[in-house]
């Protein structure tokens, strides 16, 4: 055999002995190359927050009881990126995911991933098993329903909705009477709160709430924000408790109704005050000539029909079936809830940040008076249009969304994460059963997406052309490329009577009024997660958002 010297190797390339071992050296390495890059990523990997987490409430105390908002999650989607691990109760690891290309693949894939089984049975023993938030998203009923009612909330239907501007007036008087016989000082949360009951009164059911009037409404806006107020998790027991609930069997669930507590109290009166006024209203829409009204007439066009028809329903047995009773009933209180809290507490940011940047708001306010007098109509006004957009940006109504994975599979990223053991990975994993945190704050926070200045509310990103639709990375939800209203299937059904009320609410007080904050006031205000985005006041804990208000003199502008 010819021998072939090879410098530094110490045995001969070519003998039959070292070829083999050199091929099974290269087999082992390349399995275990493989093994490495193939094997399933375990969640325990993805880094994050997890050491200084407790076992018994995880990071959740700083993630959804920190004041202001957002202070713990904001700097770890710096830190670890906008795909983290953290700790809910019990240790238990979940997700918290706010990258573009996740995000957008979780809200869309509704075989894969929803609310958890648990947490939608929650919700239908709260509004009835048939209301949206109760039905899977990706459900032959849930899309039914919800293709039933989008056209009522549909922009045409609601510009033409008059009662929009009756909200108006009443918000106006309501102003100039606390302004008479206070001094210049407004609770402004409490105002709102009553403007956004009685607009969707109005809009949706064509029912008059009187809140602003009555300063807090009849039972059913009673009962919609007491059921409100169960839902926000204010403290770690009301944390551990609910981590608890969402684990327990159905039985265990249900039974739980029974119990003599001042929740289940409170959720009784709702159920009950909801069933007799969604009933009260669908009887009307029987009553009168004029052809439906109230529920189905003011909000759902006429191609809205009834499959099993009580009654009172059988004048109207001809049109076509497509929704039962409950399926429109128990729609009711639910679009009260989801619709009436999360746009008060959007316009409520508006004003704060109006009343915090004067200059600004003069802009806006000129901007506005002279489309008055020329009758441009909202959408045409650059500075109000970017107001919202970067109110809704930087203060997410609806920070954090929750969903399951249903089934094993692989979300696509926008950017790598490396892995604890220094793997890098351009896809996640994600096995049946994990639960995530979708961050809409976040996503809206992060610099990759909204520039070095994401952190900073700058109306001015939405009108020096920072932004065009090449430059942002794909829609996630159906404005702005803004995940505030979620996407999908559970894409939220008022996003455009959210933003018409927002045009015609802050349109209107800026023109009349001038908001401000007395010296130090606005230190006093942090926001908190509650369900939605609420403004605290530091000293009683309590929301409220106190401002000056002055009237507007006719020459100003
Ligand atoms: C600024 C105001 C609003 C914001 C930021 C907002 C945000 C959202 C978000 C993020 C979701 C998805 C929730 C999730 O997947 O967990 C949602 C769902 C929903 N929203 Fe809104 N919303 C607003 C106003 C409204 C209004 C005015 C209505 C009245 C019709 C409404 C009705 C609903 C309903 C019924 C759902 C449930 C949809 C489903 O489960 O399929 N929202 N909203």
């Amino acid at each position: 055999m010819v021998q072939i010297a090879i410098p530094f190797y110490p045995f001969n390339a070519f003998h039959p002995w070292t070829l083999t071992l050199n091929t099974i050296a290269f087999c082992m390495i390349l399995l275990a190359g493989l093994w490495f890059t193939r094997r399933k990523l375990r969640v325990q990997e993805i880094p994050g927050p997890v050491d200084d987490a407790s076992w018994l409430y995880g990071n959740l105390p700083e993630l959804l009881l920190t004041q202001p908002y957002g202070k713990f999650e904001f700097q770890w989607q710096e830190k670890y990126g906008p795909v983290y691990r953290f700790k809910g109760c019990f240790s238990e690891d979940l997700l918290f995911i706010s990258d573009p290309a996740a995000v957008r693949y979780i809200l869309n894939d509704a075989k894969s991933f929803d609310f958890s089984p648990n947490r939608a049975f929650m919700v239908s023993m709260i509004f009835g098993k048939d209301a949206l938030p109760a039905l899977h998203n990706g459900g032959e009923a849930h899309r039914r329903i919800k293709n039933a009612f989008s056209p009522a909330f549909a922009l045409a239907r609601l510009q033409s909705c008059n009662d929009l501007k009756a909200v108006d007036r009443l918000m106006e008087q309501y102003l100039e009477r606390k302004l008479s016989d206070s001094n210049a000082t407004v609770d402004i949360y409490h105002l709102l709160q009553h403007v956004t009951s009685d607009i969707i009164g109005e809009v949706g059911f064509g029912q008059k709430f009187n809140a602003v009037e009555t300063n807090g409404g009849d039972k059913v806006v009673q009962s919609h924000q007491n059921v409100l107020l169960l839902g926000s998790r204010d403290s770690k027991s009301a944390i551990l408790g609910e981590s608890i609930v969402s684990h327990l069997p159905r039985i265990v669930l249900s039974s739980m109704l029974y119990l003599p507590t001042p929740t289940v109290r409170t959720l009784h009166d709702f159920r009950t005050i909801s069933e007799e006024w969604a009933g009260a209203l669908l009887r009307t829409c029987d009553s009168t000539d004029a052809g439906l009204v109230g529920l189905v007439g003011m909000c759902i066009p006429d191609y809205l029909r009834l499959s099993s028809p009580p009654d009172f329903f059988l004048a109207n047995k001809n049109k076509n079936k497509e929704l039962s009773f409950d399926e429109i009933s128990q729609q009711a209180s639910s679009i009260v809830v989801a619709g009436q809290d999360t746009t008060a507490n959007a316009l409520v940011w508006a004003i704060y940040e109006l009343a915090k940047w004067p200059e600004w708001q003069d802009k806006v306010r000129k901007e506005v008076m002279e489309a008055q007098g020329a009758g441009t109509g909202s959408d045409k006004l650059e500075y109000l249009n970017a107001h919202i957009k970067e109110t809704l940006r930087f203060h997410s109504s609806v920070p954090i969304t929750e969903r399951v994975a249903f089934n094993d599979t692989v979300l696509p990223l926008s950017r790598t994460i490396t892995t604890s053991s220094g793997r890098v990975i351009t896809q996640l994993p994600i096995r049946k059963g994990q639960m995530i945190y979708v961050g809409l704050a976040s996503y809206n926070r992060n610099p990759h997406i909204w520039g070095p200045n994401a952190s900073t509310f700058d109306p001015f990103r939405w009108i020096d052309g920072r932004y065009s639709s090449e430059s942002l990375p794909g829609s996630i939800g159906p404005y702005s490329n803004l995940a505030s209203f979620a996407g999908g299937a559970r894409i939220c059904l008022g996003w455009r009577l959210a933003l018409l009320e927002m045009q015609l609410v802050l349109s209107e007080f800026v023109s009349k009024f001038r908001f401000s904050f007395a010296p130090g006031q606005q230190n006093n205000v942090v926001s908190r997660f509650a369900l939605t985005l609420l403004p605290v006041d530091v000293e009683s804990g309590k929301p409220s958002l106190s401002v000056l208000v002055q009237p507007i003199q006719a020459h100003e502008g």
